[in-house]
């Protein structure tokens, strides 16, 4: 896929800017620095490159989006972020730290500052809701019961589950299960939370309360948001600012609004969800008329 040189604009920038979609505009003494910069990130998996010199930020406070069609590496991506894989070239910086830098123990500190809500999340079985939440406090802080138990039902009062603190994961419907586990991602007060396909699966009553919940629980914590989702609309209505990726580069970049109104056709079939355009329906083949008309038997 060739870059379209879409229109960008710096994330958090107060006013546009054109650049290519490689490029990041100057820093500007405006802009907030980053919580997440990266800078020429290239990442392959054997001979297959996932990234080339891919210049990304996440900007404090915001809710960003990560599209992009299956396969593109947004997985792998967050995955990066967290330290859970290593670029081949370039540098990722987080809250100020390059952590290809950070030995064993500062990348586990650092991620304890990060939320994230993967696919495969899991609740523990065994345990009840409040314990699934109570898990990562009684494993990394010191708190005495009564404080500890003041927080769990905090963080289940601000995901709507505290009713729910002594259901056992199996009694709970998908929606509640993923809200349970965003309330256990939430338990450390994470500084950003990421989260990978977090409405996969859900119903559409689900998925508002998920997409309202992110918006909610990122303005109300003072968090930062990464989402990754396939749900263009939906994802689109909360976040702040959009990336969409293809074969390991940004094809597109800005507000919704920004995006929306990118007229590159690439762009435009992802954003519009239609089954044909650059990115093909059919698997390559002859014509049809030419296969039906040969008079072979294969
Ligand atoms: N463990 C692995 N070993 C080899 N290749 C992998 C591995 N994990 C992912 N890949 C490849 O890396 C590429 C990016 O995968 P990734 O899961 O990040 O994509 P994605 O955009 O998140 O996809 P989806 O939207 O379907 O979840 C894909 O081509 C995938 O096949």
């Amino acid at each position: 896929m060739k870059d379209n040189g879409s229109r960008s604009k710096a994330p958090g920038a107060s006013t546009p800017a054109v650049t290519t979609g490689d490029s990041q505009p100057a820093a500007s003494p405006r802009v907030p620095k980053p919580l997440v910069r990266i800078r020429g990130l290239t990442y392959r998996r054997g001979s297959l490159v996932v990234f080339e010199d891919l210049d990304l930020d996440i900007q404090r406070g915001a809710v960003t989006a990560v599209m992009g069609p299956s396969g593109t590496g947004k997985t792998t991506l967050l995955k990066l972020i967290t330290g859970q894989l290593r670029p081949d070239a370039g540098s990722i910086e987080v809250d100020g730290l390059n952590i290809q830098g950070l030995d064993k123990p500062q990348l586990f500190k650092l991620r304890r500052r990060m939320g994230m809500l993967f696919q495969s999340n899991a609740l523990l079985t065994d345990l009840s809701v409040f314990d699934n939440v109570a898990y990562p406090l009684r494993e990394h802080t010191d708190l005495s019961p009564s404080m500890l138990r003041k927080v769990v039902l905090l963080k289940l009062e601000a995901v709507g589950l505290r009713g729910a603190r002594d259901l056992m994961p199996s009694a709970l419907s998908g929606g509640m299960a993923r809200r349970a586990a965003l309330a256990r991602a939430i338990a450390l007060d994470p500084m950003m939370i990421l989260y990978d396909e977090p409405f996969t699966g859900q119903d559409p009553i689900s998925m508002g309360v998920l997409i309202a919940l992110i918006r909610h629980l990122n303005d109300a914590a003072g968090l930062t948001s990464i989402v990754v989702s396939h749900d263009v609309r939906e994802t689109a209505s909360i976040a702040d600012y959009l990336y969409v990726i293809s074969q390991g580069r940004i094809i597109a970049q800005g507000s919704p609004a920004e995006v929306e109104a990118d007229d590159s056709e690439w762009v435009r079939q992802f954003m519009g969800g239609l089954p044909d355009g650059p990115v093909h329906f059919h698997y390559p083949g002859p014509p049809l008329a030419q296969d039906l008309l040969r008079r072979s038997a294969a």
